[in-house]
């Protein structure tokens, strides 16, 4: 029986759901509706310029594959990307087109119950009554650029929306755009770096950069000065609305009923509205479901904690911009050491050149670990599997890449087997993950290594020694 586009795009979904995390799964392949099928050419729809770049660069292998295996090996695929005014622009998936200024449907009509124009007393609309203090533009902090943010996996996703976001504010798919992650992951410095940029690309257009926290007392105090109005006239004449940490929204029913308005004016006008938040917008208990339905109209873009090579990229780019070297053990031991939190991350490094300036001492490993367990005593460090694998290594003359090849080779293996076997008994991770860190092998290989481990410390006293010293080198963390 022949297939139609529907159940093809249908059984393209089930294998692409098996091969992509859920949270890409939801952001870039549930929004594509397919909509014809002719020749062995699928044409699926998506919903901006920006969503099809992303596809194409991220996402083309396990799209090329599965279309192949529905179709056969001249099946091909075409994106039908939305335009402002509903027309549609079909290209083959192998042809990049040039970024432009279109900008993607919104089809969510919304409600705006407060007429404003009302008040007519309102003549400059960034110095209004009660709301005086409020500078428009400049809350950003230009430290916080994109050029001082560093890209990495834990990143790019949020990073490249932002990006695209400020090039064409108001007018991509992400409205709003919700960047969310823990702590000290950098959410408010990409807040900024977007205003930043838009700044610089489009003068004229107006900022605004405000903790939710701020927002909430000004709209307590407008209310109680009888300047509700004003408050919101305020907010709905901002070209780019910021509000970092939303969270802090939740439980304040008249604080999320004032945003809502201003949002859906907002969002209406074709402005753009960047969020910031804790965690991820269903996790956040006492916030309204038609706020939080809202929220997912745009994209809602996580920061994970840095890899270890983002860790040092951004320690160097702050040695960089402060003039300064430090030498490269300690760089590493500061970046293998503080894994959580940039903020954390870069307290360290300025901690140990204050020290080493003030008491004139050398910036050695020492002092660097000496600095580091202040920062980190109350957090009960636990050795990383990372770092295991590099002391293992350096003791061995022996590169990482190497440790976590496919080698059978003996050296390779009884290195890998040690690092494994302190893994799992200097960390708390279990056999699966410590051997996904070994190069991808499974739970049984990272047992049988421990076993072998105890096996020739019982019968080589030149291994127990081997081991005994390396055992040194790493609690010395
Ligand atoms: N990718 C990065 N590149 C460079 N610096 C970064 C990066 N991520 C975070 N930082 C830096 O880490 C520090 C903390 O970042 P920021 O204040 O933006 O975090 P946050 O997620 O908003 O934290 P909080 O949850 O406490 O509000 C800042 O100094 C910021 O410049």
């Amino acid at each position: 029986m022949k297939k139609d586009f529907t159940t093809i795009w249908e059984n393209s979904l089930q294998i692409i759901k098996d091969n992509v995390s859920l949270q890409s799964y939801k952001t870039w392949f549930e929004p594509i509706t397919p909509i014809k099928l002719k020749d062995k050419v699928l044409t699926i729809q998506v919903p901006s310029q920006f969503f099809y770049e992303w596809l194409e660069e991220h996402y083309v292998n396990i799209l090329k594959k599965t279309i192949k295996k529905e179709l056969g090996p001249e099946g091909r695929l075409e994106y039908s990307i939305v335009m402002e005014n509903n027309q549609s622009n079909t290209k083959p998936y192998t042809v990049k087109i040039p970024a432009t200024n279109r900008q993607a449907t919104k089809n969510n009509p919304v409600t705006m119950p407060i007429d404003l124009n009302k008040d007519k007393s309102i003549r400059n609309p960034f110095i209004i009554p009660g709301l005086k203090k409020i500078n428009v533009d400049s809350q950003l902090n230009p430290n916080y650029s994109f050029k001082n943010f560093v890209e990495g996996d834990c990143n790019r996703l949020a990073r490249s929306a932002g990006f695209a976001v400020a090039k064409n504010p108001g007018g991509t798919a992400f409205n709003p755009l919700l960047i969310y992650g823990g702590v000290g992951l950098g959410k408010t410095h990409l807040a900024h770096a977007i205003g930043i940029d838009v700044k610089n690309r489009f003068p004229n257009k107006t900022v605004l950069y405000v903790s939710s926290e701020k927002f909430t007392h000004q709209f307590i105090d407008a209310v109680r000065n009888n300047e509700h109005n004003d408050f919101i006239h305020f907010y709905q004449m901002i070209d780019v609305l910021i509000i970092d940490d939303v969270q802090f929204f939740a439980g304040k029913a008249k604080t999320q009923d004032v945003f809502f308005h201003i949002f859906n004016h907002l969002h209406q006008s074709g402005k753009q509205i960047i969020l910031t938040a804790d965690k991820a917008p269903v996790e956040i208990i006492g916030m309204e479901q038609r706020l939080l339905s809202r929220f997912k109209w745009g994209l809602a873009a996580d920061l994970q904690a840095p890899e270890l090579e983002t860790r040092i990229a951004i320690l160097e780019m702050k040695m960089y911009n402060e003039g300064l070297e430090l030498p490269k053990d300690v760089v590493e031991y500061i970046a293998y050491s503080i894994t959580t939190n940039v903020r954390e991350l870069e307290g360290a490094l300025i901690s140990i050149l204050a020290q080493a300036s003030l008491n004139k001492k050398a910036i050695t490993i020492d002092l660097a670990r000496q600095m580091v367990d202040k920062f980190v005593k109350n957090t009960a460090r636990e050795v990383s599997i990372d770092y295991i694998q590099k002391v293992v290594c350096d003791y061995f003359d022996m590169g990482i890449d190497t440790l976590k090849s496919k080698t059978r080779k003996r050296e390779v293996v009884q290195a890998r087997q040690i690092a494994m076997y302190f893994s799992k008994q200097m960390t708390k991770s279990s056999l699966a993950t410590i051997g996904m860190h070994c190069g991808g092998k499974d739970h049984a290989t990272v047992l049988h290594a421990c076993k072998t481990v105890n096996n020739l410390m019982d019968t080589d006293k030149r291994f127990r020694g081997y081991i005994e010293d390396l055992k040194k080198k790493i609690s010395l963390q």
